[in-house]
């Protein structure tokens, strides 16, 4: 029997997969991982505990499996994209935490570039917007806040990783310094077209060559695992970010097919082949995982707040004792009662980009209950990335492509079905769970497959793809868009600022 193990490390948890090579998960092992938050905005993780849980789970998982580490064909790793760790190459210590994608300390940083006119530039070699989200100003900020970083730095005594660098250090005990395109494409420091670091962007943020990994195609030869670790060596055969990789792991490969992830947020991609498409419509354009070093792309935007509002439901309204009861308490109306919920807890991600906007319940009546306010927060993780698939379309047609025909759904919110059929409703068009919906560890599997003579190319990959469900839309369109049109002025009603 071949089996492929995935290290898949998000934001919340470190998780580990055994798939065999049917793409079937054969066992898994998951832990916690403690967020830390210093300062309002900021976000931290302890990259020694980032390692310690992923080793734990790697380990836990293939006990369950049953298997030994001479079964494990290859490892795959994906992770938590843009979040920023700095060690030291001699100790192997990091100098700082790590910084979250999620921390916003470097807006000023950011504010300072877009003011000196570069949003351009850097939209046009990365297919980013200026922002906190990027690793660029992270690191940036670890050299110049942590004593003595810079000179250190300067003398080739550091290296900067994103998390799947940071791992592979680690697996290697040092040995491999590198990162895969799709991780690069994440920092604002690479350039898109010639999948290589950009020497004018590392000026313009200060960053020294000697600090960077070396870049390879997300399905290549990364290094080997060393014996000590899991028992025995085994090839590193694919790195991606979480998203890329769920859109590979989906066999989303062709131009115009798209997959949306419903975890803690949502984040919903369209593979455009070897196009570079600008969107016009509020998203990003970034690399899609490759297994040639001929550059790949997808048109991204994301969702802050998705599965979270219902974790919101359970710890902050106490609505629910689980995650999985909110669909029956949603249930138990026929509809929101014209209740809206807009989850702008952080601020609204793509295509509004309101920073400062903050959450917001419309349309209350003496009627209202908590199941009302319950459907109404599971309708608003459809609501936003129905916005984010029309901005898509948008973005396609005037490519000269057609509307997104379909959409593949995976992550831990996926499960729900009522969730899943308003979003069909809304979206008129299907939307098809899978058999697997751990598409994010299933595509660093795949990537490492490939790699190493597992699978021999993408069509064999596509004919494993299988789905679960297909929701089919049920809601007369005239019905859907008016829907959408509430949505939208609850929107508008949430960003507008109250009189000073
Ligand atoms: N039955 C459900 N209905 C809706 N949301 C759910 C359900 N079960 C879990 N979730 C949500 O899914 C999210 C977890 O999904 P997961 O893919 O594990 O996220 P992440 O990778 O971001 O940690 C949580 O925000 C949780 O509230
Ligand atoms: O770890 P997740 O699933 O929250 O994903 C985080 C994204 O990669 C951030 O860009």
């Amino acid at each position: 029997m071949t089996y492929l193990l995935a290290l898949d490390q998000g934001t919340s948890s470190s998780r580990s997969i055994v798939f065999n090579a049917l793409g079937q998960v054969v066992a898994q092992a998951q832990q916690e991982l403690t967020q830390q938050f210093p300062q309002p905005g900021w976000v931290e993780h302890d990259p020694l505990d980032i390692w310690r849980t992923q080793l734990a789970t790697a380990r836990q998982a293939m006990t369950n499996a049953g298997i030994s580490a001479y079964e494990v064909s290859a490892v795959g790793i994906t992770n938590q994209r843009e979040t920023t760790v700095v060690w030291h190459r001699r100790t192997g210590l990091p100098i700082h935490n790590a910084i979250v994608w999620q921390d916003r300390r470097t807006e000023p940083t950011c504010k300072t570039l877009r003011q000196g006119g570069l949003t351009a530039c850097v939209q046009a070699k990365t297919g980013l917007l200026i922002d906190p989200y990027f690793s660029g100003t992270k690191l940036k900020w670890i050299l110049d806040n942590v004593p003595g970083a810079r000179q250190q730095a300067n003398n080739g005594e550091l290296a900067f990783g994103t998390v799947d660098s940071w791992l592979l250090w680690q697996l290697t005990h040092g040995a491999v310094h590198a990162t895969d395109i799709s991780n690069a494409s994440r920092t604002m420091l690479f350039n898109v077209h010639t999948n290589q670091w950009d020497n004018e962007l590392l000026q313009m943020l200060d960053i020294p060559t000697s600090l960077l990994p070396r870049v390879q195609p997300s399905s290549s030869l990364f290094g080997e695992v060393c014996a000590d670790i899991l028992g025995s060596p085994i090839p590193i055969g694919g790195m991606a970010g979480d998203q890329q990789s769920a859109l590979f792991g989906q066999a989303c490969f062709t131009p115009g097919m798209v997959k949306n992830t419903y975890g803690t947020g949502c984040f919903m991609l369209m593979h455009t082949g070897h196009t570079f498409q600008t969107s016009h419509n509020g998203l990003i354009t970034t690399s899609a995982a490759q297994t040639t070093p001929q550059p790949e792309f997808a048109i991204e935007g994301s969702v802050f707040v998705g599965g979270a509002v219902v974790q919101w439901l359970r710890d902050g309204l106490h609505a629910i004792p689980s995650s999985n009861h909110v669909q029956a308490l949603a249930e138990s109306v026929p509809d929101a009662g014209g209740v809206m919920v807009v989850p702008a807890f952080t601020g609204l991600g793509a295509p509004y980009w309101q920073p400062d906007a903050r959450g917001s319940i419309l349309g209350l009546s003496r009627g209202s209950t908590l199941a009302h306010i319950a459907r109404a927060a599971l309708e608003s993780i459809a609501f936003q990335s129905a916005a984010l698939l029309q901005a898509m379309s948008r973005d396609a047609v005037a490519a000269g492509g057609v509307a997104v025909a379909e959409l593949r759904v995976d992550g831990g919110a996926c499960v729900n079905d009522l969730l899943m059929q308003f979003q069909a409703d809304l979206l008129g068009i299907p939307v098809i769970r899978p058999a697997v919906i751990e598409t994010t560890a299933l595509g660093a599997a795949y990537l490492a497959g490939l790699a190493t003579g597992v699978y021999q190319n993408k069509a064999q990959l596509s004919a494993l793809w299988q789905a679960e469900k297909r929701f089919l839309p049920q809601m007369p369109p005239a019905l859907a868009q008016e829907r959408m049109s509430q949505w939208e002025h609850a929107v508008r009603q949430t960003v507008l600022k109250p009189a000073a």
